[in-house]
């Protein structure tokens, strides 16, 4: 398109670049022309039952991605004592599943393009269950990893179609919303996944088996549920079935008259096809510019929202509220469930936003509050790290003398071992004859020897900290916690997701989802297998400020790059990236409409306001 002379959009803002565009402003608060506008829209569309529906069906699959990679913790607790499983093994049952996720959302773009939306969420759920009954009939850890293998597949490919596949069935003004319901999902399913495993850790044998079999029931419910429910519109008139597409589109939007909606998606599909170009999808996304910008914006956003730290908060939400006093290990289970809730809480608040408020000023608003929350979490950290309680004891068992957690001076730097945890008495509230001790093997709950062999044991004044040392600055770290999710979860948590659902023409959008759900997911492996490593290294508080560092990287990104797509029609977001990348951002905030102008000059039903 670039050098042909006419855009075929025009921007109205673009001060007059081509007089044949038609434009309207709106302004970004309502006004009550707007709120005339959303009503007549409203009624155009019909009642939005159906759409919910459809929204709720699908997000099932947001739910069985929270609540297949939330689960794994708790049922790991159990596992590794009844197949004795080594760290390594524990390690792969963990990550397979989001490594799988990563090479499936890639795969799923391709099948996506090839067998529809609808097909791919059917297959997915099919394979949810078929992983849900493989790990809760496993009877060693080779069938489980199998079971993590496959359930991690169908992660990946709901991922990347669900909030295509909603963002296209949605109406323009609850489009956003209802693909942020997906999120909702993604962190309910954490959150129901979190009080399973409080629930079946009462249950010391076969409770992993209830914890990961779970996830079949709504893996059946969505795949009982999409036998019924349609393919999406847009894929449907593109892959040219006319018919069925107008009978879709008319039944989701309430068996009201379409038939404008219908044009304007048509003739879209038809320019695209001469806009398109030839060879392979990614190598025409890339060869595109405004294509390419969608894409580096949708896998910027994605990285970042990884790259903030949320799943090693999240991980370690157990370890901070432990550091915060917490010393009971069934409460620390159920605190965790409580971070799972106030994440899913903050995400609700995002539903509310996003049309409000827009996704530009809400991930704006996120990513600035994450990186503060980092900076207070990274600092409580290092306050705590200062004030370090020294190691006082040394006991004399000659089974210890080869052990690396003898020679560290600081219950900071045994912490930070894995293999280390720090043993101590207390009087008031000063620590007292404390050692560093070899964790137990078989749990980190007791040492490997010596007087917290048995773990804590308030009774005789002896406490046992993995992962944690005794600190009076723990209530900054967990302010930093419960500020972060506050920040986090409304904006950064779901807008990637939902800005990617909406950013690519058609011919490009299943690609370009699959590549920035791809970005998540290989984002997440890396942060969350670095972590250890990068506070070993760095200490808790270095990781924590680079978390911040890259986080206010993030926010620059997002001034520069992102568009408002607030309101505007799917067919309506790909010119706002035919300006140069960094400059994308900057007419965000105005909400401008865009029509095509191409061929006949599309009039879009708001073109019915004075300010034409
Ligand atoms: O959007 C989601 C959500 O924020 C989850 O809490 C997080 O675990 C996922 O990695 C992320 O993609």
């Amino acid at each position: 398109r670039e050098g042909r002379g006419q855009e075929p959009w025009e921007r109205s803002e673009a001060g007059g670049v081509n007089a044949n565009a038609q434009h309207l402003h709106h302004s970004p608060v309502s006004s009550p022309t707007e709120e005339l506008r959303k009503d007549k829209r409203r009624i155009q569309h019909g009642s939005p039952c159906f759409v919910y529906t459809l929204a709720f069906f699908s997000a099932l699959g947001g739910f069985l991605f929270g609540y297949d990679t939330g689960v794994v913790s708790g049922a790991m607790l159990l596992l590794k004592r009844e197949m004795n499983l080594s760290s390594l093994w524990q390690e792969l049952l963990v990550s397979i599943t989001v490594g799988a996720a990563a090479v499936s959302s890639l795969a799923g773009g391709y099948l996506n393009g090839l067998y529809g939306r609808r097909i791919c969420i059917l297959l997915a759920s099919f394979i949810f269950s078929a992983g849900g009954i493989i790990l809760s009939v496993a009877h060693n850890k080779e069938v489980l990893l199998c079971g993590r293998l496959t359930v991690g597949l169908g992660i990946g490919i709901a991922s990347m179609t669900v909030p295509v596949y909603i963002a296209e069935v949605s109406p323009s003004e609850l489009r956003g919303q209802l693909v942020t319901i997906n999120t909702l999902f993604i962190t309910g399913g954490q959150f129901v996944a979190s009080v399973v495993d409080g629930v079946f850790s009462y249950l010391p044998h076969d409770g992993w088996r209830y914890m990961l079999g779970l996830s079949v029931v709504p893996a059946a419910l969505q795949f009982l549920g999409f036998l019924f429910l349609p393919e999406s519109p847009r894929w449907l008139l593109q892959k040219g079935d006319t018919q069925n597409a107008r009978l879709v589109l008319s039944r989701i939007r309430g068996g009201v008259n379409v038939d404008e909606e219908y044009e304007r998606i048509r003739s879209s599909i038809e320019e695209e096809k001469i806009d398109a170009g030839e060879g392979p999808v990614l190598w025409r996304i890339l060869t595109f510019a405004p294509t390419r910008r969608a894409l580096i914006v949708g896998c910027g956003l994605q990285m970042f929202q990884q790259l903030s730290g949320i799943n090693t908060v999240m991980y370690y939400s157990a370890t901070i509220l432990q550091m915060s006093g917490v010393q009971d290990d069934q409460m620390a289970i159920w605190l965790a469930a409580a971070t799972a809730f106030t994440n899913f809480l903050f995400t609700l608040v995002g539903v509310w936003l996003v049309d409000r408020v827009g996704r530009r000023k809400l991930t704006l608003g996120s990513i600035l509050g994450t990186a503060v929350s980092l900076m207070v979490l990274a600092a409580g950290f290092l306050l705590s790290a200062q004030a370090s309680p020294p190691v006082t004891f040394h006991p004399n068992d000659p089974s210890l003398h080869n052990s690396t957690c003898i020679t560290y001076g600081l219950c900071e730097s045994c912490m930070l071992n894995p293999d280390c945890g720090f043993c101590y008495g207390k009087n008031g509230t000063v620590v007292i004859e404390s050692s560093c001790m070899p964790v137990d093997a078989a749990s980190t709950e007791a040492a490997a020897a010596g007087r917290c062999s048995n773990g804590t044991q308030e009774s005789l004044g002896v406490f046992w900290a993995y992962n944690y040392c005794p600190t009076s600055y723990s209530w900054i770290v967990l302010l930093g916690l419960i500020l972060y999710l506050a920040f986090f979860a409304p904006g950064m948590g779901p807008m990637p997701w939902t800005v990617n659902s909406e950013i690519y023409p058609l011919w490009a959008r299943s690609t370009g989802n699959a590549c920035s759900a791809g970005v998540n997911w290989i984002c997440n492996v890396l942060v969350s297998l670095t972590f250890l490593h990068l506070a070993q290294c760095l200490t808790y508080y270095g990781a924590f400020f680079l978390y911040s560092s890259l986080a206010l990287l993030g926010f620059v990104f997002v001034v520069g790059c992102l568009p408002e797509t607030k309101g505007l029609r799917l067919e309506e977001i790909e010119p706002l990236f035919g300006r140069q990348l960094c400059s994308c951002g900057a007419g965000g905030s105005q909400s401008v409409h865009y029509i095509r102008v191409n061929g006949g000059n599309y009039r879009s039903d708001e073109d019915v306001t004075d300010d034409e």
